[in-house]
Protein backbone atom coordinates (compact mmCIF):
# COMPACT_ATOMS: atom_id res chain seq x y z
CA UNK A 1 0.00 0.00 0.00
CA UNK A 2 1.41 3.56 -0.76
CA UNK A 3 2.34 5.27 1.96
CA UNK A 4 0.04 8.67 1.51
CA UNK A 5 -2.99 6.15 1.81
CA UNK A 6 -2.24 4.30 4.54
CA UNK A 7 -3.69 6.76 7.20
CA UNK A 8 -7.37 6.18 5.89
CA UNK A 9 -6.61 2.12 6.97
CA UNK A 10 -4.03 2.37 9.56
CA UNK A 11 -4.71 0.54 12.84
CA UNK A 12 -5.25 1.59 16.23
CA UNK A 13 -1.64 2.59 17.29
CA UNK A 14 -1.82 5.14 20.14
CA UNK A 15 -0.35 4.84 23.18
CA UNK A 16 -2.23 4.49 26.32
CA UNK A 17 -0.22 6.62 28.44
CA UNK A 18 -2.23 9.83 29.23
CA UNK A 19 -2.80 11.69 25.46
CA UNK A 20 -0.91 14.75 25.05
CA UNK A 21 1.82 13.93 27.81
CA UNK A 22 3.49 11.30 26.09
CA UNK A 23 2.76 12.26 22.38
CA UNK A 24 6.07 13.95 21.09
CA UNK A 25 5.18 17.26 19.57
CA UNK A 26 4.00 17.92 16.11
CA UNK A 27 4.57 21.63 16.47
CA UNK A 28 7.14 23.77 18.84
CA UNK A 29 6.05 27.11 19.10
CA UNK A 30 8.67 29.65 20.45
CA UNK A 31 7.73 33.53 21.08
CA UNK A 32 5.71 33.52 18.04
CA UNK A 33 3.95 36.84 17.65
CA UNK A 34 2.18 38.25 14.54
CA UNK A 35 1.52 41.87 14.17
CA UNK A 36 -0.78 42.97 11.25
CA UNK A 37 -2.03 46.51 10.53
CA UNK A 38 -0.82 47.62 13.71
CA UNK A 39 -2.58 45.34 15.56
CA UNK A 40 -1.04 42.35 18.12
CA UNK A 41 -2.90 38.94 16.71
CA UNK A 42 -0.64 36.63 18.74
CA UNK A 43 1.84 38.10 21.41
CA UNK A 44 5.26 36.05 22.10
CA UNK A 45 2.71 33.04 21.91
CA UNK A 46 5.18 29.72 23.20
CA UNK A 47 3.38 26.32 22.80
CA UNK A 48 3.58 22.64 22.02
CA UNK A 49 1.27 20.93 20.09
CA UNK A 50 1.53 17.27 20.79
CA UNK A 51 0.94 14.30 17.76
CA UNK A 52 -1.75 11.89 17.99
CA UNK A 53 -3.82 13.92 19.67
CA UNK A 54 -6.93 16.34 18.96
CA UNK A 55 -5.66 19.36 20.66
CA UNK A 56 -8.25 22.24 20.87
CA UNK A 57 -7.81 25.78 20.89
CA UNK A 58 -10.13 27.79 22.53
CA UNK A 59 -10.88 31.29 23.81
CA UNK A 60 -13.14 34.43 23.37
CA UNK A 61 -13.72 36.03 19.79
CA UNK A 62 -10.57 37.62 18.46
CA UNK A 63 -8.06 35.69 20.79
CA UNK A 64 -6.28 34.87 17.98
CA UNK A 65 -7.24 30.94 17.41
CA UNK A 66 -7.38 30.61 13.57
CA UNK A 67 -4.46 32.91 13.33
CA UNK A 68 -2.31 30.37 15.38
CA UNK A 69 -3.83 27.50 13.72
CA UNK A 70 -3.53 28.96 9.73
CA UNK A 71 0.60 29.73 11.15
CA UNK A 72 0.78 26.19 11.30
CA UNK A 73 0.60 25.66 7.37
CA UNK A 74 2.05 28.69 6.84
CA UNK A 75 -0.86 30.34 5.70
CA UNK A 76 0.00 33.11 8.47
CA UNK A 77 3.85 34.10 8.51
CA UNK A 78 4.88 35.22 11.99
CA UNK A 79 6.21 38.50 12.59
CA UNK A 80 9.02 37.14 14.96
CA UNK A 81 9.95 34.02 16.67
CA UNK A 82 9.81 30.27 15.61
CA UNK A 83 7.77 27.60 14.67
CA UNK A 84 8.38 24.38 14.31
CA UNK A 85 6.52 21.00 12.73
CA UNK A 86 8.70 17.58 14.58
CA UNK A 87 11.95 18.91 13.95
CA UNK A 88 11.67 20.99 11.19
CA UNK A 89 11.92 25.41 10.99
CA UNK A 90 8.61 25.85 9.44
CA UNK A 91 10.66 28.25 6.78
CA UNK A 92 12.86 25.34 5.75
CA UNK A 93 9.96 23.08 4.47
CA UNK A 94 8.56 23.49 0.65
CA UNK A 95 5.01 25.06 1.17
CA UNK A 96 2.83 22.92 -0.40
CA UNK A 97 4.91 19.70 1.03
CA UNK A 98 4.44 21.44 4.42
CA UNK A 99 0.22 21.45 3.53
CA UNK A 100 0.47 18.28 1.98
CA UNK A 101 1.73 17.09 5.38
CA UNK A 102 -0.89 19.43 7.22
CA UNK A 103 -4.38 19.65 5.60
CA UNK A 104 -7.06 22.32 6.46
CA UNK A 105 -10.71 21.65 6.39
CA UNK A 106 -12.26 25.08 6.53
CA UNK A 107 -15.52 26.53 8.98
CA UNK A 108 -17.73 26.08 5.51
CA UNK A 109 -17.33 22.69 3.01
CA UNK A 110 -16.24 23.97 -0.28
CA UNK A 111 -16.52 21.15 -2.88
CA UNK A 112 -14.77 21.58 -6.30
CA UNK A 113 -16.33 19.30 -8.67
CA UNK A 114 -19.22 18.12 -9.75
CA UNK A 115 -18.95 14.68 -8.25
CA UNK A 116 -17.72 13.27 -5.03
CA UNK A 117 -15.26 10.91 -6.32
CA UNK A 118 -13.27 13.58 -8.61
CA UNK A 119 -13.57 15.86 -5.16
CA UNK A 120 -11.63 12.97 -3.48
CA UNK A 121 -8.54 13.24 -6.53
CA UNK A 122 -8.14 17.06 -6.69
CA UNK A 123 -4.85 16.88 -4.66
CA UNK A 124 -4.73 12.74 -5.64
CA UNK A 125 -5.67 12.29 -9.47
CA UNK A 126 -4.50 8.93 -8.89
CA UNK A 127 -6.60 7.52 -6.20
CA UNK A 128 -8.72 4.53 -7.41
CA UNK A 129 -11.56 3.77 -6.66
CA UNK A 130 -11.88 1.17 -3.95
CA UNK A 131 -9.38 3.92 -2.00
CA UNK A 132 -11.60 6.49 -2.48
CA UNK A 133 -14.53 4.34 -0.96
CA UNK A 134 -12.21 3.80 1.96
CA UNK A 135 -11.94 6.92 2.43
CA UNK A 136 -15.33 7.90 2.85
CA UNK A 137 -15.75 5.12 4.79
CA UNK A 138 -13.41 6.44 7.25
CA UNK A 139 -15.41 9.57 7.45
CA UNK A 140 -18.74 7.88 8.05
CA UNK A 141 -20.09 8.27 4.70
CA UNK A 142 -21.27 5.09 2.50
CA UNK A 143 -19.42 4.01 -0.87
CA UNK A 144 -22.08 4.42 -2.66
CA UNK A 145 -22.05 8.19 -2.13
CA UNK A 146 -18.88 8.16 -4.55
CA UNK A 147 -20.91 8.50 -7.76
CA UNK A 148 -23.34 11.23 -5.87
CA UNK A 149 -23.25 14.55 -7.21
CA UNK A 150 -21.58 17.33 -5.03
CA UNK A 151 -24.60 19.68 -5.21
CA UNK A 152 -26.85 17.55 -3.76
CA UNK A 153 -24.54 17.01 -0.42
CA UNK A 154 -26.37 18.33 3.01
CA UNK A 155 -23.87 20.52 5.16
CA UNK A 156 -22.95 17.27 7.04
CA UNK A 157 -22.18 15.03 4.22
CA UNK A 158 -20.40 17.98 2.25
CA UNK A 159 -17.90 18.68 5.34
CA UNK A 160 -16.93 15.16 5.56
CA UNK A 161 -16.52 14.88 1.67
CA UNK A 162 -13.72 17.77 2.08
CA UNK A 163 -12.18 15.83 5.23
CA UNK A 164 -11.71 12.54 3.09
CA UNK A 165 -10.35 15.00 0.38
CA UNK A 166 -8.00 16.51 3.04
CA UNK A 167 -7.39 12.35 3.71
CA UNK A 168 -7.10 11.80 0.49
CA UNK A 169 -3.27 13.27 0.87
CA UNK A 170 -2.20 11.52 3.46
CA UNK A 171 -1.51 14.14 5.84
CA UNK A 172 0.25 13.95 9.02
CA UNK A 173 -1.67 16.77 10.93
CA UNK A 174 -5.37 17.97 10.20
CA UNK A 175 -6.18 21.48 10.92
CA UNK A 176 -10.11 22.47 11.68
CA UNK A 177 -11.52 25.51 11.99
CA UNK A 178 -14.70 25.33 13.43
CA UNK A 179 -14.98 22.70 11.24
CA UNK A 180 -19.01 22.12 12.61
CA UNK A 181 -20.33 25.71 12.98
CA UNK A 182 -21.96 25.96 10.18
CA UNK A 183 -23.51 22.09 10.70
CA UNK A 184 -26.80 21.07 12.12
CA UNK A 185 -26.51 19.52 15.89
CA UNK A 186 -26.77 16.03 14.27
CA UNK A 187 -24.59 16.62 11.75
CA UNK A 188 -21.77 18.07 13.98
CA UNK A 189 -22.37 15.06 16.36
CA UNK A 190 -21.08 12.44 13.22
CA UNK A 191 -18.09 14.94 11.98
CA UNK A 192 -17.10 14.99 15.80
CA UNK A 193 -17.56 11.11 15.72
CA UNK A 194 -15.39 11.06 12.49
CA UNK A 195 -12.69 13.32 14.40
CA UNK A 196 -12.18 10.79 17.38
CA UNK A 197 -11.88 7.97 15.25
CA UNK A 198 -9.14 9.59 13.09
CA UNK A 199 -7.23 10.76 16.01
CA UNK A 200 -7.84 7.48 17.30
CA UNK A 201 -5.99 6.56 14.62
CA UNK A 202 -3.10 8.02 15.25
CA UNK A 203 -3.62 11.40 12.88
CA UNK A 204 -2.96 14.65 14.90
CA UNK A 205 -5.95 16.70 14.72
CA UNK A 206 -5.99 20.74 15.63
CA UNK A 207 -9.45 22.27 16.12
CA UNK A 208 -10.45 25.57 16.55
CA UNK A 209 -13.31 25.89 18.46
CA UNK A 210 -15.70 28.05 19.99
CA UNK A 211 -17.31 25.59 21.83
CA UNK A 212 -16.32 24.19 25.14
CA UNK A 213 -18.83 21.21 25.33
CA UNK A 214 -17.64 20.24 21.73
CA UNK A 215 -14.05 20.75 22.80
CA UNK A 216 -14.75 18.61 26.07
CA UNK A 217 -16.69 16.25 23.94
CA UNK A 218 -13.66 15.59 21.17
CA UNK A 219 -10.14 17.30 22.65
CA UNK A 220 -7.38 15.41 24.73
CA UNK A 221 -5.28 18.64 24.92
CA UNK A 222 -6.10 22.40 25.13
CA UNK A 223 -4.45 25.65 24.36
CA UNK A 224 -6.82 28.48 25.77
CA UNK A 225 -6.18 32.21 23.89
CA UNK A 226 -6.76 35.56 25.29
CA UNK A 227 -5.75 38.72 23.49
CA UNK A 228 -3.23 36.41 21.66
CA UNK A 229 -1.48 35.32 24.64
CA UNK A 230 -1.51 31.55 25.71
CA UNK A 231 -3.19 31.99 29.17
CA UNK A 232 -3.82 28.20 29.87
CA UNK A 233 -2.81 24.52 28.34
CA UNK A 234 -3.20 20.92 29.67
CA UNK A 235 -5.15 17.95 28.91
CA UNK A 236 -8.77 18.84 28.22
CA UNK A 237 -10.49 17.53 31.59
CA UNK A 238 -7.94 20.00 34.03
CA UNK A 239 -8.23 23.07 32.13
CA UNK A 240 -10.51 25.26 33.92
CA UNK A 241 -11.59 26.98 30.38
CA UNK A 242 -13.12 23.83 29.69
CA UNK A 243 -14.49 22.51 33.04
CA UNK A 244 -16.22 25.60 33.53
CA UNK A 245 -16.74 26.69 30.11
CA UNK A 246 -20.43 26.03 28.39
N1 LIG B 1 -4.98 40.41 8.44
C1 LIG B 1 -5.44 41.00 9.54
N2 LIG B 1 -5.26 42.33 9.73
C2 LIG B 1 -5.72 42.95 10.85
N3 LIG B 1 -6.39 42.30 11.84
C3 LIG B 1 -6.60 40.99 11.69
C4 LIG B 1 -6.13 40.27 10.55
N4 LIG B 1 -6.50 38.96 10.68
C5 LIG B 1 -7.15 38.87 11.87
N5 LIG B 1 -7.22 40.08 12.46
C6 LIG B 1 -7.81 40.39 13.79
O1 LIG B 1 -7.05 39.65 14.73
C7 LIG B 1 -7.85 39.19 15.80
C8 LIG B 1 -7.68 37.70 15.94
O2 LIG B 1 -8.29 37.07 14.81
P1 LIG B 1 -8.55 35.50 14.76
O3 LIG B 1 -9.41 35.23 13.57
O4 LIG B 1 -7.27 34.79 14.86
O5 LIG B 1 -9.38 35.29 16.12
P2 LIG B 1 -10.27 34.06 16.59
O6 LIG B 1 -9.89 33.78 18.02
O7 LIG B 1 -10.15 32.95 15.63
O8 LIG B 1 -11.71 34.73 16.54
P3 LIG B 1 -13.17 34.08 16.23
O9 LIG B 1 -13.46 33.11 17.33
O10 LIG B 1 -14.08 35.28 16.26
O11 LIG B 1 -13.09 33.44 14.85
C9 LIG B 1 -9.26 39.61 15.46
O12 LIG B 1 -9.55 40.78 16.18
C10 LIG B 1 -9.23 39.88 13.97
O13 LIG B 1 -10.15 40.88 13.59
Amino acid sequence: MDEPFAIAVRTRTRSRGRPGEDAPPSFALDRVTVRRAGRLLLDGLSARIPGATCTALVGPSGAGKSTLLRLLNRLVEPTSGVVRFRDALLPELDVLELRRRVGLVGQQPVLLTERVVDDLRVGRPDLGEDQAAVLLERTGLPAGMLTRATAGLSGGEAQRVCLARALAVGPEVLLLDEPTSALDEESARAVEHTIKDLVADGLAVVLVSHNAPQARRVADHVLVLRGGRLVASGPADRVDYLRKGT
